[in-house]
């Protein structure tokens, strides 16, 4: 995980412990076990307790077994162990590398796989299957990963060492469904775990299972190996636990109804339990109670991209612009409502209703009473609602003979949907603007319920209307703004930098100075080496010390809380927190387009003082506009042509209007201009590229200049504004750039100037004794482009511009005649980076 993208990635304790959990989804076979592995030893200041679920699918292949053997079908069960047991022995295969290990694993697993099957045969010749033997038999595939584990991790010559989870997991003792006597676990979790841990061995514990009484062991319920993962993270004091998913974190809902759903990076323990007790199926609902009170984090994180922090779940609570949170869809439900006036003033009528319930073995989802006492509803899985109508019919027998009560009405294909956040308590309209969001979406609400400590609101819709439902309050509360994206915050707008050269740092310098209600916050720097960023804003200290550095000529990452990666990388780590408005500004001169995707595809504003983006290849010019649409978001280039000139704001309002430009020409080269100015005064070249360099008017390698090719760039920009279809390659260019000094690295190019100084002057003084003057300008139509030396009278309108100045000529059907003309310095730092504000400032809330 990035050093600085999170509070938990702060430098641990010596002795700090971190519990690691696998769940069987992420280990399918050799390869995810051996990336497990290598999770599991990459290096870190702390202790690594390891839980593991089962190998994917194979708790199931085990129910199955012990079903089989109930029924007495022994052939089923042998072709089912066999399955498992070469599945187990392909991945002992895939992750040991000797011969030797691999014999002796694969002869663990034989015993184990025999044990299995004899226990099974036992089983179905009694036909007896008692739950105490199905937790057994069940527990084998916890027990057999948790053994591959242990030989992966000592071939690569780890020290680990497999503990036997029904000595460490106290529990009641029920089968099936056990809960851990806290107490209890974490005197015998230290005892038995301190010592390995000081000793640096790695213990590996299968999850799922625990131990009951006498000795038997126990299974703590599905999803149990969570439950395992937490109870041990609270004994241990852990200073982490991180549970390794398939999924990228907790989403804010259930991505294939709501493609918009997003990453929550941080949810406070309280929030976390109630989504899952309200479906979120990535936590068991059960997991967090062993934590209550305590404040050991849990992470949430995709074992496929172990960079990527996915969710914290800790007694924190951030993202306070986020009221709601998360929402839950439950489908398949049905309502079922007792009603009666019978109900009046009777007290136990809610106990009687859930009693029975409970005795049938039915859990509720949600309850809503009228506070007219006049019925109860709530909501059980629809497949268990005939049930649930026959065990309360049972026990309201009496009332229905008298007519106290009116009878059971259950109504099927319903769904629930909650939102939840912490938020929510003591902010008043939060169900007002959920409700109004469903009627919108023309969602009618059967019924609703929310709980005192208003962390949650539910309501009951019809199954049909889940997706428009999720998708209505989704949008509602911007959950597709968090953790990313941008939150439409009317006082807040978040910049990131790409480039820290001399506009970027030029930039850093003039924005304080902003005359706005909202002035723009810079929360992150990227250079080559790698991201500095803080969710919050960098401080103006931080921003300094940057500058300073950077003008050092040193790397972002070797400032302090750096982040080593490329800049696309950065921009998708960046992303994943929730900005405000964000902004990328790009200030290189590279190729800069897949940092400027993954900003797209997170919402984010764009602004390019770069001008490599726009002239790449038309398809993939098209491609990054048809992004930005599709996300909403703008790109702004104004700094483009003409530096901080208004050549593209002028160009907007021309067609705006509904006026077309058939032509643009004119001198863009602050570089060319300052250098023919210089050398028509009689200076050599040498001097005169010198002082355009250490004035910040030259690109990063002045060849781009020389050679035409930042003119060609920016006269094809211009170019495909007014229809033009071609690429640069299509563009006609005269490079000023001799042979001989094309290819060579820029340091030498730069140390070997002044042998050129003889060929520019000759050019000059030509050009001197035909009476004319040298500029290099460009000529744009929607059919071709063309950009060059020219020779030009002293009456031109283009002769009279000075040193830096550029000239941007539009000829449209409005200003045939008298064409429309922009002029002024068109190169420099200042005038460029009071450019990209101006494009910063469009893009901030006034
Ligand atoms: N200097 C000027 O007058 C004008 C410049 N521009 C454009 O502004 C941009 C910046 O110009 P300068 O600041 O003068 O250049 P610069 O060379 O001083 O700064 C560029 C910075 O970007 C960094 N960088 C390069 N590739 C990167 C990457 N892949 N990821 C992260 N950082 C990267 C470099 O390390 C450098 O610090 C250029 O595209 C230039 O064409 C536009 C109008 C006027
Ligand atoms: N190097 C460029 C800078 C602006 O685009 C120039 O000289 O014009």
């Amino acid at each position: 995980m990035p050093a600085r993208a999170t509070k938990s990635s702060r430098p641990v304790k010596k002795s700090a412990v971190d519990v690691f959990k696998f769940g069987g989804a992420s280990l399918a076979d050799a390869s995810a076990v051996r990336h497990a592995i290598g999770i599991i030893l990459s290096p870190r200041p702390s202790r690594t307790v390891t839980v593991v679920s089962a190998l994917a699918g194979v708790t199931d292949a085990l129910l199955a077994i012990a079903e089989w053997a109930r029924v007495g079908d022994t052939k089923a069960v042998d072709v089912a162990v066999d399955r498992l047991r070469a599945r187990h022995r392909a991945v002992a295969e895939g992750i040991l590398t000797t011969q030797r290990a691999r014999k002796a694993l694969v002869k663990e697993l034989d015993t184990a796989f025999d044990e299995l099957r004899t226990l099974a045969h036992g089983v179905a010749t009694l036909r007896e299957l008692t739950p105490r033997t199905r937790d057994y038999l069940v527990a084998r595939g916890e027990q057999l990963s948790a053994q591959l584990v242990v030989a992966g991790l000592l071939g690569r010559g780890a020290k680990a060492q497999y503990v036997e989870a029904a000595e460490l997991i106290r529990t009641d003792g029920v089968f099936g469904n056990a809960f851990p006597d806290l107490a209890a676990t974490d005197r015998v979790v230290r005892e038995r775990l301190t010592p390995l841990l000081r000793r640096k061995v790695l213990p590996v514990i299968p999850g799922f299972v625990g131990g009951g009484a006498e000795g038997a062991l126990v299974t703590l319920g599905r999803g149990g190996s969570d439950l395992t993962a937490t109870v041990l993270g609270r004994s241990l004091k852990a200073q982490r636990i991180t549970l390794w998913k398939d999924v990228p974190g907790l989403m804010t809902t259930d991505p294939r109804l709501v493609p918009s759903a997003r990453i929550v990076p941080q949810l406070n323990v309280r929030e976390a339990a109630e989504l899952a007790y309200y479906g979120a199926k990535v936590l068991h609902p059960r997991a967090l109670i062993p934590l209550a009170h305590i404040s050991v984090p849990v992470f949430v994180r995709p074992f496929a991209d172990p960079g990527a922090p996915g969710t914290e779940i800790s007694t924190r609570h951030t993202l306070q612009r986020y009221p709601v949170k998360a929402l839950s869809i439950v489908r398949g439900q049905a309502l079922v409502t007792v009603t009666g006036n019978g109900m009046l003033g009777v007290p136990g009528i809610a106990a009687r209703t859930f009693a029975a319930l409970q005795q049938a073995g039915i859990s509720v989802t949600l309850i809503t009473q009228a506070s007219s006492e006049h019925s109860i509803s709530l909501c059980v899985p629809a497949e268990r609602s005939a049930h649930a109508r026959a065990a309360l019919e049972q026990t309201f027998a009496l009332e229905l003979s008298r007519r106290e009560l009116e009878g059971m009405d259950v109504k099927t294909g319903m769904a629930t949907l909650a939102v939840v956040g912490l938020g929510m308590a003591g902010s008043p309209g939060i169900a007002s603007r959920m409700f109004t969001a469903l009627s919108q979406s023309g969602v009618n609400i059967v019924a609703i319920a929310q709980g005192s400590s208003e962390l949650n609101i539910s309501v009951v819709i019809a199954e049909r209307d889940a997706e428009a439902a999720a998708r209505s309050v989704h949008d509602e509360f911007q959950l597709d703004k968090i953790g990313g994206g941008g939150v439409r915050s009317d006082d807040r707008l978040d910049v990131v930098l790409l480039g820290v050269g001399q506009i970027g740092r030029e930039l850093l310098r003039i924005l304080p100075r902003t005359r706005r209600r909202v002035k723009p916050t810079i929360v992150g720097l990227i250079d080559r080496s790698g991201y500095l960023f803080d969710p919050e804003g960098l401080s103006p200290k931080q921003l300094l010390a940057a500058v300073a550095h950077k003008e050092s000529g040193a790397a972002l990452t070797s400032m302090p809380n750096a982040i080593r990666a490329s800049a696309p990388e950065a921009v998708a780590q960046i992303a994943r927190h929730a900005l405000s408005r964000p902004v990328l500004v790009d200030l290189t001169a590279d190729e800069t387009l897949p940092a400027i995707r993954k900003a797209l595809a997170a919402d984010w504003d764009i602004v390019l003082a770069n001008k490599k983006p726009l002239s790449a290849p038309r398809g993939e010019v098209q491609a990054l506009q048809a992004l930005a649409k599709q996300h909403g978001a703008r790109i702004l280039h104004e700094t483009t042509v003409g530096a901080g000139l208004p050549v593209m704001d002028s160009y907007a309002k021309l067609v705006e209007t509904g006026d077309k430009v058939l032509r643009v020409e004119g001198c863009t080269s602050g570089t060319l201009g300052f250098l023919l100015t210089e050398i028509g005064k009689g200076r050599p070249f040498s001097e005169a590229l010198g002082d355009a360099m250490r004035l910040g008017y030259t690109e990063p390698d002045p060849r781009d200049d020389l050679s035409g090719m930042d003119v060609a760039r920016k006269a094809l920009i211009l170019a495909r504004l007014i229809g033009f279809t071609g690429d640069l390659t299509d563009v006609t260019v005269e490079s000023l750039v001799p042979e001989a000094f094309r290819s060579m690295p820029v340091a030498k190019f730069k140390s070997t100037l002044t042998q050129q100084d003889k060929m520019w002057a000759d050019r000059q003084g030509t050009a001197t004794r035909q009476g004319r003057v040298l500029r290099y300008v460009l000529r744009a139509t929607p059919t071709a482009v063309k950009v060059g030396l020219q020779a030009v009278p002293p009456s031109h309108p283009l002769a009279g511009l000075r040193g830096t100045d550029n000239q941007i000529v539009f000829t449209t059907m409005r200003y045939r005649e008298h064409p429309l003309v922009i002029t002024g310095p068109g190169a420099g730092p200042a005038v460029t980076a009071a450019g990209v504000l101006n494009d910063i400032l469009q893009l901030t809330p006034a």
